[in-house]
């Protein structure tokens, strides 16, 4: 928080559709600073050069001018027109982009237009690049299932609500996960914090670098250590472990030294990740100098669109979401530059960027002038890239696992970019401990007893 303004760099909103998420709000005791937007479900994409709003049902779709007549129909009809998988990428290294998959269902338009921009708005990605089957794992199984997208969502959404109401576990006057995104009062600063606070001291080494891992094995339990350096450079060899869950990105795992039975355990087998680079720029402007606001979560910029001069990637409307993020009489925006799209523009410095940013929110949103105040933050590895070859990070992550005993990995590397899909990769991780601790007393018992 500075200067009465309140903004996030990383994520700004988390979803509640995994159940660990809502389970840890629960037990952190964060529902009452749970902060929904105002006016969440409206999002603008960009088409034309202008921002349109995108169509949240069927009708919207049929009225909306995000899509030409003959898209609507290809989407209203793909339960019967669409394509099967041409027998060209049926082999199992031939792995299909998000491109392909959605042209197949919907055609190219709806790749442009719609899931270009949600890519770009949810990894800083493009469709070309990323593998259908490890970006969106759920409807590369609903095709298994049902073919047509469209009937797998509507049978698996009537499933859910059959599932739901016979669900007497939610508490009180909450529908959890049906609320869509949130932050926290004060930003998304708040769910670590919180988490941290519920923790003791001797639980929790913040600002220490891991630089050591060691396995050990033993007749007793606690086989690992480690060793970490503070900020302030003091070296230190930590307590016993019994087990451990790596949730460093793998790029930083790599650097680390693992022993396994006082023998270095090589790392050498872990692919090179794609790693997409971001900037992240906070500006504010008086609402008089903003002649065309727009209410809602922001807006995306589809890479066709570039051609009408748009540079960046999008804008979350972050103070229209939450106006106690500024003062009253300023508006306050953040907005997403680089990516896949636009990697060397990501590193640009922040006045270059101040510029990239006043020219496209001008064209968007009709600021005059420069914003009164910037901040910015450069993601030099902001998400990794789950491309063709994320097979391959797959079975490395596999193997670290079946050969160290008692380590574990989780985090946005595996199943998922999102706050919420780390936390559940994080939770996962946490019960297969709980199974291999309880296995590894099971196996001691008979010794014991000797
Ligand atoms: C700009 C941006 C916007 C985003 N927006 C959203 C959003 O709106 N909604 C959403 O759901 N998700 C969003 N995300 C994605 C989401 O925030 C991340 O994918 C998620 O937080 C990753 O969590 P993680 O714990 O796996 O990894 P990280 O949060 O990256 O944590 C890994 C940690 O490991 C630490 N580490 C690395 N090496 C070592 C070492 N040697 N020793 C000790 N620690 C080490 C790092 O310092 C880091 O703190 C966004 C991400 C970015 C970058
Ligand atoms: C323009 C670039 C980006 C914006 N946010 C992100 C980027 C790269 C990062 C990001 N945002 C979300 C996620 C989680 C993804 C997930 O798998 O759930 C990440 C990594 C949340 C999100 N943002 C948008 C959507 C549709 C979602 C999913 C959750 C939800 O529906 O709320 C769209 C979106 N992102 C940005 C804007 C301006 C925007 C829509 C207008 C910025």
């Amino acid at each position: 928080m500075q200067n009465g303004l309140i903004w996030d760099e990383g994520a700004n909103t988390m979803t509640e559709a995994e159940p660990e998420v809502g389970s840890l709000l629960d037990d952190l005791g964060l529902r009452e600073k749970q902060q929904f937007p105002i006016s969440q479900k409206k999002r603008y994409i960009v088409r034309n050069g202008v921002p349109v709003m995108l169509p949240t049902n069927p009708i919207e779709l049929v009225t909306s001018s995000v899509l030409s007549t003959q898209s609507k129909f290809q989407i209203l009809l793909e339960p019967f027109l669409w394509k099967k998988k041409s027998s060209k990428v049926s082999d199992a290294s031939a792995e299909e982009s998000v491109s392909e998959f959605f042209q197949r269902h919907f055609g190219q338009e709806v790749v442009d237009y719609l899931i270009d921009p949600f890519v770009g708005g949810t990894s800083a990605a493009d469709p070309d690049s990323l593998s259908m089957k490890h970006s969106f794992p759920d409807l590369w199984n609903v095709e298994k299932s049902f073919g047509s997208i469209i009937v797998g969502a509507i049978r698996t959404k009537f499933a859910a609500k059959g599932g739901k109401s016979r669900d007497t576990k939610s508490s009180p006057g909450t529908k959890k996960g049906s609320r869509g995104s949130f932050s926290f009062k004060g930003g998304m600063q708040i769910l670590p914090d919180t988490l941290c606070k519920s923790l003791s001291h001797d639980e929790i080494n913040l600002d220490s670098k891991v630089l050591s891992l060691s396995y050990n094995s033993g007749s007793r339990q606690e086989n690992w250590s480690l060793s970490c350096v503070s900020h302030n450079e003091t070296q230190r060899q930590n307590p016993h472990y019994d087990a451990v869950i790596m949730t460093a990105p793998l790029c930083n795992v790599k650097e680390m030294k693992v022993m396994k039975g006082g023998q270095p355990f090589q790392l050498n087998f872990l692919p090179e990740i794609n790693y997409m680079p971001l900037s992240v720029l906070i500006t504010t402007f008086t609402k008089e100098k903003v002649k065309r606001p727009l209410e809602g979560f922001g807006v995306l910029i589809p890479s066709k669109e570039q051609k009408h001069g748009f540079k960046t990637l999008g804008t979350l409307f972050s103070s229209m979401m939450f106006p106690d993020r500024s003062p009253s009489d300023v508006h306050l925006y953040t907005t997403f530059i680089g990516g896949s799209r636009n990697q060397e523009l990501a590193k640009a410095s922040t006045d270059e960027l101040k510029q990239v940013v006043t020219s496209d929110l001008q064209r968007l949103l009709g600021v005059e002038g420069e914003p009164v105040s910037v901040n910015h933050y450069y993601w030099r590895k902001a998400f990794p890239l789950y491309d063709s070859s994320y097979d391959s990070v797959m079975e490395a992550i596999d193997k670290m696992e079946n050969d160290l005993p008692g380590f574990f990995y989780a985090g946005n590397h595996r199943g998922g970019l999102s706050v919420g899909k780390s936390i559940a990769s994080g939770c996962k991780a946490a019960d297969l401990v709980i199974s291999y601790l309880e296995s590894c007393s099971n196996d001691k018992k008979p010794n014991d007893s000797l």
